[in-house]
């Protein structure tokens, strides 16, 4: 029996890569093979940069105990006075793809929703998923190779967007700097990449920007 554990669900719009500004329900899964979400663990976590807190369970969390509850959850929270807008679920974490399963993805669809997904590539995405957006991390394993979007985080020393595999199948590139006390540097870095590579687009993190979730 499928068992979800679930950080926090909320309604925001997505603040990053090529569907930012998009109006989104956000389900934020608990957990994440990168990290155990402690403090006092990340200088020696493989993904020391998060800016999330995926642990437990929140207010605006649970547990849902079937794929059919979890899916009604996430369609209570796309208002119900949308007018032409495709609903739109984004999961993410802590790491997603630990948890969301084909069941749920078949639940969310019948409900009529557009599936996206936030992972960081050491896992593979089960079957359905609308939009991919890997965002790799330097040290840890990346089988997932393809899908809609990569947003690599900048700067990460042994993962930089001159050094990447060639086998990537990514229909966009984004460069989304690092929020770091060197945020501002990382984002001049970042605009020069580009500018001097026009496949790649930069990716603010709009959300940080507007003070909204
Ligand atoms: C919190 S992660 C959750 C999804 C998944 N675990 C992953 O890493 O892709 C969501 C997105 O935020 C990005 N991110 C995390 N910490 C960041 C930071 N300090 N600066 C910029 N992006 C960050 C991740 O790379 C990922 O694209
Ligand atoms: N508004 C908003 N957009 C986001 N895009 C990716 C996020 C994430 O934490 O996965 C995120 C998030 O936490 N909030
Ligand atoms: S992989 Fe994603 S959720 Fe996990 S610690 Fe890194 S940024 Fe955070
Ligand atoms: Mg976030």
């Amino acid at each position: 029996m499928a068992n979800y554990t679930v950080k926090e669900i909320f309604y925001t719009l997505q603040g990053e890569g090529r569907q930012a500004g998009r109006a989104a329900v956000f389900c934020r899964f608990s957990g994440c093979n990168l990290w155990s979400g402690r403090e006092e663990d990340r200088s020696k976590a493989i993904c020391q940069f998060c800016d999330t807190d995926f642990v437990g369970t929140g207010p605006d969390g649970g547990k849902f105990a079937t794929a059919a509850e979890l899916a009604a959850r996430i369609a209570a929270t796309w208002p119900t006075d949308a007018r032409g807008g495709q609903p739109y679920v984004v999961f993410t974490g802590g790491e997603p793809l630990l948890q969301l399963d084909e069941p749920l993805i078949d639940a969310l669809h019948a409900l009529g929703f557009e599936v996206a997904v936030e992972t960081n590539g050491s896992l593979p995405a089960p079957r359905g998923i609308d939009w991919i957006c890997v965002s790799p991390k330097a040290g840890a394993d990346w089988v997932q190779r393809s899908g809609h979007e990569l947003k690599l985080v900048y700067p990460q020393p042994t993962m930089l967007p001159g050094e990447l595999p060639a086998d990537l199948q990514f229909d966009h590139l984004y460069l989304q700097p690092m929020d770091s006390p060197l945020q501002r540097q990382n984002t001049r870095e970042a605009i020069a990449w580009c500018m001097a590579h026009p496949a790649w687009r930069l990716s603010v993190q709009t959300h940080k920007v507007v003070n909204i979730r």
